[in-house]
């Protein structure tokens, strides 16, 4: 149970990556802050977390399951939880979901949106009541680069994550007016099973209905950029827990939380020409000409990351 004095965090999607490393790093704070609920769908995976936890589990980290797809689920999480009181609630569970879109049924598609989109709108509504009575909260969104700037082959991926970027922006005002925050954490690409999952699928892909051309340009074009890419600015979920910490923690959070200064210069493009020829253009070039040389670019990337870019990024450190 929570002491007076510690806030409640309720986290989802903790079975792995960010969300566990987000417990852990609020569980095992020094001066013992956080009363962190960390829950999972499947509570059969939760040794990871435990053994992670060390002494914090059941002091202030308890485990509860929550399917973030389920109404009945997250409302009987939610009851769960001491008179329905949460102070800080993040929304993390997420899937991926890449290749081309005629090989996607549109099931998988909306599996996608069920998890990324739904899923957070129906634990705001679920949260949100009790948090707008108390006149405090602080709602955390683990969004992503892709929802600031679409991604070739990960169309649907990105669509959902945009969903929840337009849902957020427009809730984060009425939400104001009830001195509750809402921050978007917005990660590029971080080592997870996110990851190794999207591969293991890519690896298993069939292709049906997919012109030759189109195969060959994922496969051979995409997937080797997108590892390079992976392989020079990935992240990891400690880096991501430590800046949404430094966001929860903040005096006046901000709402949009880019965590890698390497790729703020690709999401900048987007907001340097709104005709959007830019982002469209570069992105293009990017993959169709430069691919190849795509860890040469890389490194220019990184030499382009001036200061002033790196300050608008939430460092880990
Ligand atoms: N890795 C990356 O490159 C990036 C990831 N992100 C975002 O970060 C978040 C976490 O992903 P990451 O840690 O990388 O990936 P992981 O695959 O390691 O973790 C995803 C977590 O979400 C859980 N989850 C999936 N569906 C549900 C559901 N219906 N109900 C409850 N939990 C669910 C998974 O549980 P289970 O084990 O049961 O499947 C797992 O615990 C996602 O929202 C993702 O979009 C953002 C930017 C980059
Ligand atoms: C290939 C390729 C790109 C790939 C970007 C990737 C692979 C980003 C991954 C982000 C992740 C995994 C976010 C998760 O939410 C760029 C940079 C757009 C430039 C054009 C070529």
């Amino acid at each position: 149970m929570a002491n007076s004095g510690q806030k409640v965090v309720l986290i989802t999607g903790c079975s792995s990556g960010i969300g566990l490393r987000i417990a852990v790093t609020l569980a095992k704070d020094e001066k013992k802050r956080y009363h962190v609920i960390a829950t999972m769908r499947d509570l059969k995976k939760k040794d990871k977390l435990v053994e992670a936890a060390g002494d914090a589990y059941g002091k202030t980290l308890m485990l509860l399951p929550l399917d973030v797809c389920s109404d009945e689920s997250v409302k009987q999480c939610i009851n769960n939880v001491k008179e329905r009181h949460i102070d800080i609630l993040i929304n993390n569970a997420g899937v991926g979901l890449l290749g081309p879109v005629e090989s996607i049924s549109i099931e998988e598609m909306k599996r996608v949106f069920e998890t990324n989109f739904f899923g957070v709108v129906r634990m705001i509504k679920e949260v949100m009541p009790d948090m707008k009575k108390r006149r405090s909260g602080h709602i955390i969104v683990m969004s992503s680069v892709m929802g600031l700037q679409g991604v070739v082959f990960n169309d649907v991926y990105t669509a959902s994550k945009f969903a929840m970027e337009g849902f957020c922006e427009s809730m984060a005002v009425q939400l104001m007016k009830f001195n509750i925050r809402l921050s978007m954490i917005e990660p590029g690409p971080v080592h997870t099973e996110f990851e190794t999952k999207m591969m293991e699928d890519v690896a298993k892909m069939e292709y049906p209905g997919v012109d030759a051309d189109t195969v060959r340009y994922f496969k051979d074009v995409y997937l080797p950029s997108s590892i390079d890419i992976f392989e020079a600015m990935g992240q990891t979920p400690e880096d991501i827990a430590k800046c949404t910490k430094k966001v929860i923690e903040s005096s006046s959070p901000r709402f949009r939380n880019l965590t890698n200064s390497l790729y703020t210069p690709i999401v900048a493009l987007k907001y340097a020409d709104e005709t959007g020829g830019l982002s469209v253009n570069t992105f293009y070039n990017l993959l169709f000409n430069f691919g190849p040389l795509m860890h040469i670019t890389m490194s220019i990337l990184k030499c382009l990351t001036c200061s002033c870019l790196r300050r608008r990024t939430i460092s880990p450190n």
